[in-house]
């Protein structure tokens, strides 16, 4: 479980989160959502320790994250912005990946790197956007770890890739029981595989729940434009 207690993070004078409060269970797969510069890249790296808060706290299992490696071993953290080392082969790659992880599966790496037609004899600087991001989703799950934390995960992936991708993170979440959270704005794609919403504007948890209690009798893209329509016009 993942406890989040007044958590905040200036960048200058500028809040990009504002005492937030929130609670992830374990084996459970959450849908963060959020409109442009809502917070929650800044939400997902302060988790995964790749950022520090301004203030507040975040434990995993009762333990705080910060500067605690045990804790980071189970937390494994995607985002955009993220590179690997420039001319290295993939199959390199994933050896080298697996040092971080007890818990790295090389086997089911390279089944997954199959299934999505990934070339682990490539160099890394010759992959395309799309099987940039797969190689980076496939690292994650061959990681294993008990918390994955997915930020806008299928960029660039192209829809029969995508829908692969979601199959995919199912059967692993069916598998291994593990926390994972998604953040990205294809949220009808996403709708299909969570279990749990929170919804982040401006720094600020404006809306967490189930995905049945927030999409109760619409698309969760409705219920998403709805609520956010409705926090900013009153
Ligand atoms: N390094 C930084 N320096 C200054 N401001 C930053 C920095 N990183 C983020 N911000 C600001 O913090 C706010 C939250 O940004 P963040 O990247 O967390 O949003 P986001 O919800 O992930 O947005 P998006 O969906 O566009 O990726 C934004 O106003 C952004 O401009």
């Amino acid at each position: 479980m993942i406890e989040i207690t007044n958590l905040s993070k200036h960048y200058g004078e500028k809040a990009a989160l504002a005492n937030v409060y929130l609670t992830f269970s374990d084996n459970k797969i959450y849908g963060l959502l959020g409109s442009n510069g809502a917070g929650k890249t800044t939400l997902m790296k302060i988790i995964a320790n790749r950022l520090f808060q301004t203030a507040g706290t975040v434990t995993v299992q009762g333990q705080p994250v910060l500067e605690n490696e045990r804790v980071q071993q189970n937390i494994f953290c995607v985002t955009e912005n993220d590179k690997y080392p420039k001319d290295i082969k993939l199959k390199n790659l994933l050896v080298w990946e697996s040092r971080f992880f007890p818990d790295f599966d090389l086997d089911y790496a390279k089944d997954l790197a199959q299934k999505f037609d990934l070339d682990l004899n490539k160099k890394t600087n010759s992959l395309s956007t799309g099987y940039y991001t797969i190689l980076k989703v496939v690292v994650a799950l061959a990681s294993k770890a008990k918390i994955m934390i997915l930020d806008e995960p299928v960029l660039g992936i192209d829809s029969l890739y995508r829908e692969l991708f979601y199959e995919v993170l199912l059967t692993h979440h069916r598998q291994y029981q593990n926390l994972i959270i998604i953040s990205t704005h294809l949220i009808e794609e996403v709708e299909p595989v969570l279990q749990e919403v929170v919804i982040i504007d401006r720094g600020r948890i404006i809306k967490q729940g189930t995905l049945q209690e927030i999409a109760e009798n619409e698309s969760l893209n409705q219920a998403y434009v709805n609520i956010l329509k409705g926090v900013r016009h009153g």
